[in-house]
């Protein structure tokens, strides 16, 4: 048995989870020993300042399990890390060049990388002899071809400056494009892949490979999220800038922190959106509409981009819990194969299409704590260190 440790340290919350396996390849294996959510750091009026006090939280709440940090068994520490630029496409054993190549990308994922390495420094020092092990968020995107990573402008600044589609949510979209294939009982699948959280993307899966998806080069392009804008027309950016006279900060700050669902009608909690809309607020039925709308569209060009589908499937906790969002959202899709079972869809489990649907639409809940765990003893028994 090994025990590993996944942190996922977020810019306000470290969430952890101690897992133990005897054979960290088979389907259902992991138990798990521990896990919880440590959350306001630095907040005013938080008990918890920093990322360094947040993890005596934990290393108190594992040794309060029975499993503390200091255990023998724990063979290491698997970390999140959001944004692995083109450096990094592979999880990859943590040393001081890897520290100092993930903050030199700092740039690129302002609102998460200094958490996750906030977190990875703390657990050094805490565990210095222990294997850590960086799982990005960006790798399982790096198999884009060229024409879905480039945006079209100016090749020579581009360049220079990194900037390309990255795409994120990177260990979900492995692991639930993995999880519908077998569903589909097709290790060949075709996925379409809706990660939707608080932050949300699309993938298209061929075949196991990440063909396109919805984020870029930051978590901010593509599906309509909690607090993000999601695709939106570069000029109005201009427009906030010269017309309004706001500055990139205050920019930033709209469109990282104040659009989106919360933008469009106050709340960013989905369950409080549809609790508004079946009270027939329109303000919470335009905000459905527009993330519905998105998603929709999203379904439909990621169809032309594989071809075929065989499987559609959704994930996080909007698309875990919300029948409303999947409904919506599949809604008028007939004619592409796409044909939802109502009881089915209302259940929320597995299958959720009808029988004669030529597509599979699916609920599958995703679990990247335990892909990260995969992943990190995949490198620390292929490096020998643990
Ligand atoms: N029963 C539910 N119905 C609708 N939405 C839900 C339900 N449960 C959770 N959600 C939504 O899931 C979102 C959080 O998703 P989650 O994947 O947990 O987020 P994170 O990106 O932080 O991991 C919230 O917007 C919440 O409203
Ligand atoms: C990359 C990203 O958007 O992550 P999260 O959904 O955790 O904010
Ligand atoms: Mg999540």
């Amino acid at each position: 048995m090994t025990h590993i440790l996944v942190l996922n340290s977020g810019s306000s919350s470290v969430k952890y989870r101690l897992l133990s396996a005897g054979d960290w390849s088979a389907p259902g294996t992991a138990t798990r020993l521990a896990s919880g959510t440590i959350e306001r750091i630095g907040e005013e009026g938080s008990p918890v300042a920093d990322h360094a006090a947040a993890l005596e939280v934990v290393s108190g709440e594992l040794a309060a399990t029975g499993f503390g940090i200091d255990s023998p068994e724990l063979t290491a520490i698997g970390h999140r890390v959001v944004h692995g630029g083109t450096a990094f496409t592979e999880p990859t054993l943590i040393t001081d060049e890897v520290v100092a190549r993930v903050r030199d990308l700092i740039p690129l994922a302002p609102l998460h990388n200094p958490a996750n390495l906030a977190g990875v420094e703390v657990a050094r020092r805490v565990r210095p002899d222990l294997p850590q092990v960086a799982v990005f968020d960006t790798a399982f995107h790096a198999t884009m071809p060229a024409e879905a990573c480039a945006y079209a402008i100016d090749r020579e600044t581009a360049g220079r400056l990194g900037i390309r589609r990255y795409g994120f949510h990177g260990t979900s979209h492995a692991y639930v494009s993995r999880a519908a294939a077998a569903l589909a009982d097709r290790p060949d699948a075709n996925v379409i892949v809706l990660h939707l959280g608080n932050g949300a993307s699309a993938s298209a899966v061929a075949a196991g490979r990440c063909v396109d998806t919805s984020m870029g080069m930051t978590p901010l392009e593509g599906l309509v999220m909690g607090t993000r804008s999601g695709d939106l027309d570069p000029g109005v950016i201009l427009h906030l800038g010269r017309s309004a006279g706001m500055s990139l900060d205050e920019i930033d700050t709209l469109l990282n922190r104040r659009s989106g669902m919360l933008g469009l009608c106050g709340d960013n909690d989905m369950r409080e959106v549809e609790r508004r809309v079946a009270a027939g607020d329109p303000d919470a039925e335009l905000a459905l509409a527009v993330y519905c709308h998105r998603l929709r569209k999203y379904v439909g060009a990621y169809y032309a981009v594989l071809g075929r589908v065989d499987v559609i499937a959704f994930t996080g906790g909007v698309g875990e819990n919300s029948s409303l969002v999947r409904e919506r959202a599949m809604a008028g899709l007939d004619g592409l194969g796409i044909v939802l079972d109502p009881a089915r869809n209302a259940a929320g489990k597995g299958v959720i299409s009808a029988g004669d649907s030529r597509v599979r639409v699916a609920v599958v809940p995703t679990d990247e704590e335990l892909e990260i765990a995969r992943q990190t003893f995949a490198v620390v028994s292929r490096t020998n260190c643990g």
